[in-house]
């Protein structure tokens, strides 16, 4: 049943997971996703890494690139202080339809903007939409081919700052292989590899962990 694959998940969420509580929302989409349909959340494993990062950087302003249904959106809204707030871009209508039920299910809607739209477009707009000066946390996990053209957009809409940090997903596989080069060989950024699996499969993936230097 369920038209979608993002609805078939918002459903097994719904009938199983406690509302309100975000742990048991990430359990109930993990253990759907590891035995009954894959998909392409950044899952448990890496999910430990993003986790780490969050609780280590304490952001104040998070962007997110690719929502999808949610799941690291949640991941990371869970562990921000009040005050602190999460964008997340997502171009697919039907995606961000199915994360602002999932986010309402957690119980971290309010510290969450979830804007519909392609990233280049939504980029310049964030500064004076929500009147900030730069990025403490951006997360990167949308088109593979977008890595790099929206890491130097946002370079040029001035949104990261000395110490901001990019963590990308999914740089072994499916694999950023331009974004890797730059991150790596820019002396505007300090890089670091983090190895482990992509979601829910025994295939090698890993997240890369970029800190700009100003
Ligand atoms: O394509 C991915 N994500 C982007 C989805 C569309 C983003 C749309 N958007 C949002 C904002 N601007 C644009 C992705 C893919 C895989 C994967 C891995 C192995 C495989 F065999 C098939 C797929 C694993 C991931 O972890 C991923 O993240
Ligand atoms: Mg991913």
């Amino acid at each position: 049943s369920g038209k979608s694959r993002p609805m078939r998940i918002l459903q097994y969420v719904q009938r199983t997971a406690v509302q309100g509580d975000a742990n048991s929302v990430i359990s109930a989409v993990d253990s759907y996703c590891a035995n009954v349909e894959w998909a392409m959340n950044v899952g448990d494993m890496k999910g430990e890494i993003l986790d780490a990062v969050v609780l280590d950087v304490r952001p104040r302003w998070v962007l997110e690139l690719g929502t999808y249904c949610g799941y690291s959106t949640m991941r990371i809204a869970r562990f921000l202080p009040p005050g602190a707030r999460l964008v997340t871009l997502e171009m697919n209508h039907h995606y961000a339809q199915v994360a602002k039920q999932i986010l309402g299910h957690a119980g971290v809607d309010a510290q969450v903007d979830l804007l519909v739209g392609t990233s280049s477009a939504l980029i310049p707009q964030l500064k004076k939409k929500f009147d900030l000066d730069k990025f403490d946390l951006v997360f990167i996990d949308h088109w593979k081919t977008s890595y790099l053209p929206d890491t130097k957009l946002l370079e040029e809409c001035g949104l990261l700052a000395s110490g901001t940090v990019l963590l990308a997903d999914n740089v072994t596989c499916p694999g950023a292989p331009d974004y890797l080069q730059y991150v790596r060989n820019s002396p505007r950024y300090k890089s670091l590899y983090f190895p482990s699996q992509l979601e829910y499969l025994q295939v090698e993936d890993g997240m890369e962990k970029s800190i700009f230097l100003g």
